[in-house]
């Protein structure tokens, strides 16, 4: 049996950066399975992710070791990760769950290889939801007098999890300054617009209102600049002058759940990399 790692690095670019890497994994053993790079000629910045076999006793900490003369001589941001473990993600909700439900779904059928360790709802709604996942559900309500509250409990049971992920699943609430700094590139946000169109509440109202042609659902980092995170996945559908308010909001929510399962599974592969204030995603 092997062992698959996934190895992502960025760094200033430079000649010899793939020659010294894939050096070192060969002489660890590797055999390379996936491959990809991107040269950011504007940062100058190059970024790469590899996926490779190794026999089962490479651990991702002795491949860091092994590495870790390479990082210092190029500067680099690298992980190691085990593609075999299975993420661990929290889930926000409010009062709209199809982005929630076709999370489960895709991890129920294997698309998705991810463990719901909890639900966080502002909201009842989704408890059954929850309990029929045999997943822990927390009804965290949020006023202006319970939010730091509410807001630590969160970073409580990110701690007491192990969680790799949070997830805004059509959470509308608006997560701290303090706390977006706190889980930096942790936290994925749905967004019900093709952004940057339509930033903040009510996204179809606003969008009915312009008239638009086309509507579209925005997965996104979760930064203290509202909706204005690195973009990971969109996707757009094309809408007509006879459609409603409400015909949008319909029309939206299979995307908004295609949109978000898509980033999640981008992100929890190890595919998605930040690039100041955008991603380089290896699809
Ligand atoms: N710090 C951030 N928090 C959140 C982000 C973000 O990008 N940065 N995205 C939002 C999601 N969102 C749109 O996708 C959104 C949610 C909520 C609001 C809003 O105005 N909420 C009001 C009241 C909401 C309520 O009454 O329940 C508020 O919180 O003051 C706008 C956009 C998730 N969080």
């Amino acid at each position: 049996m092997a062992t698959r790692h996934i190895i992502t690095l960025s760094c200033e670019d430079r000649p010899g950066i793939v020659a010294g890497l894939t050096t070192e994994l060969y002489e660890a053993g590797g055999n390379i399975a996936e491959s990809a790079q991107f040269f950011d000629r504007q940062s100058g910045r190059f970024f790469l992710r590899i996926a490779a076999d190794f026999a089962d006793g490479v651990s991702c900490e002795s491949l860091e070791q092994r590495l870790s003369p390479l990082v210092e001589r190029f500067g680099m941001g690298l992980a190691v990760s085990d593609a075999a473990r299975r993420p661990k993600i929290v889930v926000m909700v409010s009062a709209f769950d199809h982005a929630l439900l076709h999370l489960l779904y895709q991890i129920r059928v294997g698309w998705l290889n991810a463990e719901v360790v909890a639900i966080v709802s502002n909201h009842e709604a989704s408890r059954q939801t929850a309990e029929a996942a045999g997943v822990a559900f927390h009804y965290w309500p949020v006023t202006k007098a319970t939010k730091a509250d509410q807001e630590q409990r969160l970073l409580d049971l990110v701690a007491e999890t192990g969680c790799d992920l949070v997830v805004l699943a059509r959470y509308m609430q608006i997560l701290s300054d303090d706390l977006s700094r706190k889980l930096s590139g942790r936290v994925i946000n749905i967004h019900h617009s093709f952004l940057p169109s339509f930033k903040g509440a009510k996204p179809y109202h606003q969008a009915h209102q312009r008239g638009v042609k086309l509507i579209g659902a925005t997965a996104h980092y979760v930064t203290a600049d509202l909706d204005e995170g690195p973009i990971i996945e969109q996707e757009t559908e094309r809408v007509s002058h006879a459609l409603s308010p409400d015909d949008l909001v319909a029309t939206g929510r299979d995307i908004e759940a295609r949109v978000l399962a898509r980033a999640v599974k981008l992100h929890l592969e190890g595919r998605v990399m930040l690039n100041g204030t955008r991603t380089v995603v290896f699809g």
